[in-house]
Parts: structure tokens; sequence; C-alpha cells
């Protein structure tokens, strides 16, 4: 029997409230203890549904459950403590620039734990081990690279040993070697710690790479989801243009427009439309 999803989305309808749809039913799931991956189109509400799972948004229509409890019937409390079994990488290496990066991994467990100082070294240096800096412990953040200052955001993301780690667009801006160390980490702290991560990212071959479940949202809905292979020998034009990231396709690069003879014509000289 395959084991339960850690998180599921059962026709979750989205809008902000301008009356326009972001998500029209969308139904995906997380499996246990692997690395997903949404991928999508710009705007496509990615870090919408990472919202929804962090029960900071609620759905106008549908159910999000979290390790098969539904989070619209959570109270405050229920709702608190699920988020206590989730890191959130949101802003990816936003950290606090006027706190050491030992202070900054530090932050949560001093301020959701009665642990004790030296309880607390232990951990935040583990954490900043597992993430490779425990030597830059005495850093301040404007002292670090971006790669590394992401790092230690991950550390902090990790440091209340969460579950499930949401990551919202962990690559961007990070040169392509310091890309490939995040990626790994991303894998590896997902397998040695027995997590369930959630990537949202438009890196193509980090994807392949290090997904177990990629998850395709197009136009509001999940237009595909499964392992890498599954993904790859699709067929839907769609979602070989997505994966090859081409330009043109059933997704257009060019926004609806006159032609360009309208445009550029003899007759637009002519002041356009004669
Ligand atoms: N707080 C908000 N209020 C109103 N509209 C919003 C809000 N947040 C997002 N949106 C809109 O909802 C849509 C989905 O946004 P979302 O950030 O979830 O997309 P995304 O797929 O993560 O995009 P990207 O890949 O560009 O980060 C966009 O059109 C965005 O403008």
């Amino acid at each position: 029997m395959k084991p339960s999803p850690f998180v599921e989305l059962q026709g979750v309808v989205f809008g902000y409230g301008d009356g326009r749809r972001v998500l029209d039913g969308v139904d995906m799931v997380v499996p246990r203890g692997g690395v997903t991956v949404l991928l999508g189109a710009s705007g496509g509400g990615k870090t919408t549904i990472l919202r929804l799972m962090g029960g900071q948004l609620r759905p106008d229509n549908g159910r999000v459950f979290f390790d098969g409890h539904d989070i619209g019937t959570l109270d405050r409390a229920g709702l608190y403590a699920m988020r206590r079994r989730m890191g959130m990488l949101f802003q990816f290496g936003a950290l606090f620039t006027d706190m050491s990066v030992f202070d900054n991994v530090a932050f949560p467990l001093r301020e959701h734990t009665q642990l004790s100082e030296p309880l607390i070294r232990d951990i935040v240096l583990m954490k900043l081990h597992a993430v490779g800096l425990r030597g830059a412990r005495d850093r301040m953040p404007g002292e670090l690279s971006g790669g590394m200052a992401r790092r230690v955001a991950l550390a902090r993301a990790i440091a209340l040993d969460p579950e499930l780690v949401l990551y919202d667009e962990p690559f961007s801006g990070l040169d392509p070697i310091s890309r490939g160390t995040a990626a790994r980490l991303i894998r590896q702290l997902n397998d040695t710690l027995g997590l369930t991560s959630v990537v949202v990212s438009h890196e193509l071959d980090f994807t392949f790479a290090v997904a177990d479940h990629i998850v395709v949202l197009v136009d509001g809905k999940v237009a595909l989801q499964g392992t890498p292979d599954e993904v790859r020998r699709s067929d839907d034009p769609l979602i070989q243009q997505y994966i090859q990231a081409a330009p043109d396709g059933p997704v257009r690069f060019h926004y609806p427009a006159v032609s360009v003879e309208e445009d550029f014509g003899p007759r637009a000289a002519q002041g356009g439309r004669a």
C-alpha cells in the first residue's frame, strides 16, 4: 500500500478577492519523504500554493490536508502546532542583518523553546554543520556571499527540526556553482533528516536532477504530476514546451497583439486601421 501523501490539495480554488481565480481546482499530492518540485509559468500561483500549504491562506473552495488533517478545520492552536512542524524559506536568505550567523540560527530556538543556552549552542552548531557553515558562526550576514546567506537561512529553517520544508525559488540570483550546492543540500537534508520538501523553482536542471515528484501548474490547474521520467515522457505539447524551455509552443512568447503588419506595415504609417 502506498503511504498517504504528507500534503494533499483537493479541488483547491483560490483568488485574492479581485474576481480572478489564481487556482481553479488544483489537485496535487506531496509524497511523504520526497522532494516535490512545483513548476509553472510566472504568476501562475506557485507561491500561493505554498501559502495555502502553510495555512497562511485559506482556499475559497476545496481542501488542503497536512499529514492527514484538513487544515481548514484547525483552530488557531492547531494551526500553530502544524506550523511548528514546517520550515519555510520564503524570500530565501532574509536574515536579520544585525545578528551574527549563530544568533540568526538560534533565534527560532530562543523564541519557541525553553531550551538552555548550552543546548541551543549544540543545536545551532549541528545545523550550521549540516549546511557546511559551522566555521562561519561569528560572521555577520553582510560578510557572507549570497549562497552562504541562503545556507544560513536554511540552517535557521531547520533549527526546530521540521518535518516539511517549503522553499520558494531557492536558486534565484545565485551563480551556477552556488545553485548546484544549494540543490545538493536540499536533497541531502531531505534524505538525512527524513524531511519532506516542496520546492518552487524555474530551474529545470535542478528539477530533473533532484526531484522525486514534479507538479506542473498551468492555467490554475495541475496539468501533470509524476516522477521526472513520467514528466519527460509526457506527449502533452504544453509539458514538452515547458520542460524544453521553448519560447514558443502552446504557451506563446508573444502577448496577444494585432499582426506585425498592422503595427509596422504601410497602413500603420498612414495612421493605422484604415
Ligand atoms: N497578496 C496578493 N494580492 C493580490 N494578488 C496577488 C497577491 N499575491 C499574488 N497575487 C497574484 O496572484 C497570482 C499568482 O501569484 P503567485 O505569486 O502565487 O505566482 P507564482 O507562480 O509564485 O509566480 P512567480 O513564479 O512569478 O513567483 C499573480 O497574478 C499575482 O499577481
